[in-house]
């Protein structure tokens, strides 16, 4: 017979925490390498010659195959049907093959410049690359988010997910804060490799994790991914498509992720053009909202939880997106503290929402319906983090150039980006505001504390 007293790996404190530092490196080299580029727009375009649409397309490239081939819906079949350890080592696969084209395409094929489809060769490839990555990227992150909820069942779950992004912040704040710098002392694409090489150690990593966690699925005898729990079926999508609170969230989550992650892309060339800030730190201050997140998201977590407001929260993180974009946006506005003043405001927004939204998808869904909800989430987010990229590249090419630098790059004038973003903003604080209308009618108790005194 079965001892059910023993004592099981993720039991122990230092076990399960250890296998969240494990699996947390792997998603901070993801978030490294993720945005890792976007400092170097500049340098793509003197370097290499990309123009902005080219760096548009390259960025969106990142949930192309996500949006245009549903492999986050395939990835979440995936990560059900062949569980964490497969589908974790396959999308950490994916990361590290997607990064080495990358960095092949802006290596050895800066030659190719012949137009196909309108674009240089080369960017097309290093496109595919990205879009390979993140394809890896997003299915890790919802393999990530079920292994947690499998270590930290009845623990500190809540608090893991909160660490787990935090962490992945530092990968995000490390990438803007060295690429420019590393980029001028070594070669462009420096940067690059050395986040194919914390990929590389991320694989190893996430092998080592399986190790733990095939030793800790013996131990729990019946399988955790095999149960009927937390598995991604279409009845599933139905109940949750037909959810009211589902499309409100899904919608303020594209908005509201469409003006930090594509702006953030952006933002290194428009501290060093519009507000004059050295290219060395350009990168440093675009990345300033990730450092914020990472204190700031678990603080206003822990607030969320002790207070609730959630919908309150969001509506209040919407405004003051408006109001950082819209001060971007003025053309007479040019001093460098504003900027960095207006970006520490955007990680406060930035850690305001996502410590709001993502439990609040938790209040509306029961927990088997969570991973089907969250990987459909993700899917809506995609669109934007492709389409608003695209976008923004194009205008910039075809509306805002001014000039030319010294080093041969175009020079652009980014207050219609900016007002771009601040319509964007603007629509998702009345999405925040029907959110909170539709929280009172339907009762999913996003303004209740989550837990009770
Ligand atoms: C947890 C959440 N992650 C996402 O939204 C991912 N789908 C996209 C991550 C892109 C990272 N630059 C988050 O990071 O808040």
């Amino acid at each position: 017979m079965k001892d059910q007293n023993q004592k099981k790996l993720n039991d122990s404190w230092g076990m399960r925490w250890g296998a969240l530092a494990i699996v947390a490196f792997t998603m901070m080299a993801a978030y490294y390498v993720n945005d890792v580029a976007a400092p170097l727009k500049t340098m793509l375009e003197s370097t290499l010659g990309w123009n902005s649409s080219e760096f548009g397309l390259f960025t969106g490239a990142y949930s192309f195959l996500n949006v245009f081939l549903l492999m986050l819906i395939w990835g979440g079949l995936i990560l059900d049907r062949f569980g964490i350890r497969f589908t974790g080592k396959l999308a950490t696969i994916l990361m590290v093959v997607g990064t080495a084209i990358e960095y092949y395409a802006m290596t050895q094929m800066t030659d190719a410049t012949q137009i196909v489809m309108g674009y240089k060769w080369n960017v097309l490839v290093a496109s595919a690359g990205y879009s390979l990555f993140g394809v890896g990227a997003e299915v890790a992150g919802i393999t990530v988010t079920k292994i947690i909820a499998k270590w930290f069942q009845g623990k500190e779950m809540a608090t893991a997910m909160g660490v787990q992004v935090a962490l992945a912040r530092v990968g995000s704040q490390a990438a803007y804060a060295v690429a420019i710098p590393v980029a001028r002392a070594y070669e462009i694409t420096t940067p690059i490799l050395i986040g194919l090489v914390c990929l590389v150690g991320g694989l190893v990593a996430f092998f080592a994790f399986s190790v733990l966690d095939k030793k800790l699925d013996r131990q729990l005898e019946t399988a955790v991914d095999a149960s009927p729990e937390d598995k991604f079926s279409f009845k599933d999508v139905k109940h949750i498509v037909c959810n009211p609170g589902f499309w409100l969230i899904a919608v303020l989550c594209v908005l509201f992720y469409s003006c930090v992650f594509p702006f953030q892309k952006f933002a290194s060339e428009l501290m060093i053009t519009k507000y004059q800030i050295d290219e060395n730190l350009a990168g440093t201050i675009a990345g300033l909202p990730a450092l914020g997140a990472l204190f700031l998201t678990p603080v206003f977590g822990g607030m969320v939880d002790k207070r609730g407001k959630a919908a309150s929260i969001m509506m209040l993180g919407a405004a003051m997106l408006i109001g950082v974009h819209c001060v971007y946006a003025l053309p007479f506005i040019t001093a460098s503290w504003v900027a960095i003043v207006l970006m520490i405001v955007l990680g406060i927004a930035f850690s305001l929402v996502p410590s709001a939204m993502w439990p609040s998808v938790a209040k509306i869904f029961p927990v088997n319906q969570l991973g089907t909800a969250y990987a459909l989430i993700f899917f809506i987010q995609n669109i934007g983090l492709w389409g608003i990229p695209t976008l923004i590249g194009a205008v910039l090419d075809g509306f805002c150039v001014v000039g030319t630098t010294e080093s041969g790059a175009k020079l652009y004038d980014y207050t219609l980006p900016m007002c771009i973003f601040t319509g964007i903003a603007i629509l998702s604080l009345i999405v925040a505001f029907m959110l909170k209308a539709a929280d009172r009618k339907y009762g999913y108790k996003l303004e209740e504390a989550n837990i009770r005194k």
